[in-house]
């Protein structure tokens, strides 16, 4: 389908439209790079992380205490911090003292407490052993070369200090997506109040911040708007962010109105539609396009309806699946909700209905004002419930959960 079709062509089904993006997104996915186990945090790894040593890699002491060999009294013939390599314990009845992380000298075969340990009149050491292994064995938590996380996953604080503690200097991650934003539509102030026929652009600060959330990286100077109300601005505007990015957001203009351009624009850049309209409300004129650029690499394009409401859908149901894909990460899983009150279906649509969800119980409640050009009632939900075509939300019904990219603490 290029971009001469116009849109006549059937809505594609929304949960199809999202694993067409995921689809599309992997068979573009970004080239991993080499980065220091530091910088990766946030990135997908690219490499199954399998441990380069045993875990722990020799016996430690899991106390401060004397690591003692055969039975009591023991006289103490050393000391053992963390960070030696001691010497064996050659005789029974000798002893030394290890501290916590302590390499457990050879010969040794049992930990005594300090707190549970007492002096003889002659100066050697004594106390009743635990039942309990006081040491770490080698291994006990992985064995060399154990897969431990496999390609794919998502690079959090927890990988980081994982990958380190068993041999990492570098990770090969998928790094974040490029992504450029061009704004659409002459009526917009960027500063002060609305008025006078004119409204304020809400989606020049709100739809980068997503991006970023969503896992993009977003350079100074790749918001780029208002771009004037022409078909040969908006060419300009879209192919100079195909030469910086990897993905291009662009917001209106998806619809075939008077000073709608996206259509057209996409054709003189030889665009090939991915999805060219979804049947969910809000959002029904989102669209993704993709270019293949002089390097033969694909790079994409998602038309986001100018509604602001509708823009944030598309980015929900199309970008973030696309993203993922293009991270080389699984195409992001739907919890459920049990909805607390009755939300009408939309027909043949799927219904994406903002919901605020109480934490304690997981139930999910409406939100109100929620017009598809108002970002009151997205300012306060959690994210949307999913109405499938053809059906009504009962009160009790469980229902698919599609989040918003929220961080903790936010929306308590
Ligand atoms: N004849 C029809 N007209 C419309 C239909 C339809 O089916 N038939 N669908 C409506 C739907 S649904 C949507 S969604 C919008 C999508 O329109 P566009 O993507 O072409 O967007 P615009 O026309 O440029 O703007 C729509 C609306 O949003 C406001 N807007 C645009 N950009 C911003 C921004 N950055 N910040 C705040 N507000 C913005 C703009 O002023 C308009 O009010 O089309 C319907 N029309
Ligand atoms: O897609 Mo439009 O969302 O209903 O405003």
């Amino acid at each position: 389908m290029t971009a001469e079709t116009v849109a006549t062509t059937a809505p594609t089904a929304w949960d199809r439209a999202r694993t067409l993006m995921h689809e599309a997104g992997r068979a573009g996915a970004l080239a991993p790079v080499e980065v220091p186990v530091d910088d990766a945090d946030g990135l997908t790894l690219a490499q199954d992380l399998v441990t380069l040593t045993s875990l722990p890699a020799f016996p430690t002491s899991s106390v401060d205490g004397f690591a003692v060999r055969g039975p009591a009294p023991w006289r103490v013939v050393g000391k053992v911090l963390a960070g030696n390599s001691p010497a064996p314990l050659a005789d029974d009845g000798t002893a030394v003292e290890i501290a916590t992380g302590g390499m457990l000298p050879p010969g040794a075969d049992a930990v005594l407490r300090v707190e549970e340990s007492t002096r003889t009149p002659d100066g050697r050491i004594t106390g009743r052993l635990r039942e309990t292994v006081e040491w770490r064995r080698p291994g006990e938590e992985a064995e060399l070369g154990e897969l431990l996380i496999p390609a794919g996953t998502p690079v959090d604080p927890g990988v980081l200090g994982l990958a380190a503690s068993c041999g990492y200097d570098t990770l090969a991650v998928r790094p974040r997506p490029r992504a450029a934003v061009r704004i659409f539509g002459d009526e917009l102030l960027v500063q002060g109040p609305p008025g006078d026929g004119r409204v304020r652009d809400a989606l020049g600060p709100n739809v980068p911040a997503l991006l970023r959330r969503y896992g993009c990286q977003v350079a100074p100077g790749a918001v780029v708007g208002p771009v004037e109300d022409t078909l040969d601005a908006h060419v300009a505007a879209i192919r100079s962010a195909l030469a910086e990015a990897d993905l291009v957001c662009t917001t209106g203009g998806t619809m075939h109105g008077p000073v709608d351009h996206l259509h057209p624009a996409l054709a003189a850049l030889g665009a090939e539609y991915l999805v060219n309209t979804v049947a969910v409300r809000p959002g029904f004129p989102m669209l993704v396009a993709r270019v293949t650029g002089d390097d033969g690499r694909a790079r994409f394009i998602a038309g986001l309806p100018g509604n602001p409401q509708s823009a944030l859908v598309a980015l929900a149901s199309l970008v973030e699946p696309l993203l993922a894909g293009l991270r080389g990460r699984a195409l992001p899983a739907l919890g459920t909700v049990r909805l607390a009150e009755p939300v009408p279906g939309r027909g043949d649509y799927t219904h994406l209905a903002l919901v605020h969800v109480d934490a304690a119980s997981g139930t999910a409640r409406p939100v109100r004002h929620v017009g598809s050009a108002m970002l009151r009632g997205l300012a306060s939900a959690h994210g949307f419930a999913a109405i499938a075509p053809g059906t009504s939300g009962e009160a009790g019904a469980r229902v698919p959960f599609v989040p918003l990219p929220l961080l903790p603490g936010e929306r308590p």
